[in-house]
């Protein structure tokens, strides 16, 4: 993708298996929403190949666009409508739309029913995007930065939501600066840096490509000890062998994705 004569996606080759649920994480302005635009079909690339759900989304038809549900980051439309008669009507345009009542209670607005959309808190607002993006019944759902505005609550529901619905098969891609989100839902992430991939894999496959260490502590002499390594169960052999027994407060903290994440981040910015 190219915006004048700036290239912001360089070459990005990535495939989503049917069922998969992908974080795409990367920092402000690496080409997350303009990649996730691309495949939506609301922004036309530069130049490449792209499949979704077996069509080009340049050339969308009805029922492809009815097979695809998209929680945007916001929705500004329809203020004045209540919370279920919008969903309602939304859910009219599909063939196989999911039961309103239902959902709203598995979003925890059902006593926003019939609330008017303009007067819902910024948390009951986003929950109400999502309940927007899966009305359908998708089969597979783009999902930007799901949960910010969440309270703590919320949040665990919608986590449980996506556990549900990735039970039913659907495929999600989802955005997110919420690492702990990512590495929760996600069954592989995908790191996005100055619109190239820059890795992608489990939490577990990341700290290997990112050659990140473990972090081995433990006390000696009354003091601290540290010591990071890529094995760390050979630290910890060695230092059985020392202590001949017990290594005294022993902890293994393996990288967080977190700790992968910002190594990789500021492995790409300028030196
Ligand atoms: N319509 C546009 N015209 C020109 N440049 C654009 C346009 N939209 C995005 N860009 C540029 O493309 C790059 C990628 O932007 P994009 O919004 O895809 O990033 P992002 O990873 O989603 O960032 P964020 O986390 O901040 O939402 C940025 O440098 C941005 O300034």
């Amino acid at each position: 993708m190219r915006y004048g004569t700036k290239d912001v996606l360089r070459g990005i080759d990535l495939t989503i298996r049917r069922g998969e649920v992908v974080a795409l994480l990367g920092p402000n302005g690496a080409g997350k929403t303009t990649t996730v635009e691309i495949l939506e079909g609301f922004r036309r690339r530069s130049s490449g190949d792209v499949r979704v759900l077996g069509a080009d989304p340049n050339a969308p038809d009805e029922s492809w666009r009815s097979r695809i549900g998209v929680v945007l980051q916001t929705w500004g439309d329809h203020p004045r409508w209540q919370v279920a008669e919008l969903l309602e009507h939304m859910a009219g345009f599909y063939p196989n739309p999911r039961d309103v009542p239902t959902l709203l209670e598995e979003l925890g607005l059902e006593r926003e029913a019939g609330q008017i959309i303009q007067k819902l808190s910024g948390g009951q607002r986003r929950r109400f995007d999502v309940a927007l993006g899966i009305v359908g019944n998708p089969e597979l759902l783009f999902v930007d930065e799901p949960t910010t505005g969440f309270d703590p609550e919320a949040r665990r529901n919608f986590h449980d939501l996506v556990e549900r619905l990735r039970g039913d098969g659907l495929t999600m891609l989802l955005t997110t600066h919420d690492l702990h989100e990512a590495e929760r839902l996600a069954d592989r992430i995908v790191i996005l840096i100055d619109g190239q991939i820059a890795a992608e894999g489990t939490t577990a496959d990341l700290a290997e490509q990112a050659r990140a260490e473990t972090k081995v502590i433990w006390s000696e002499d009354g003091e601290e000890q540290v010591q990071y390594a890529r094995d760390p169960s050979e630290v910890v052999w060695q230092l059985h062998k020392k202590f001949d027994g017990p290594i005294p407060d022993l902890q293994v903290h393996r990288p967080t994705l977190e700790d992968v994440y910002l190594q990789m981040v500021r492995a790409g910015e300028p030196q």
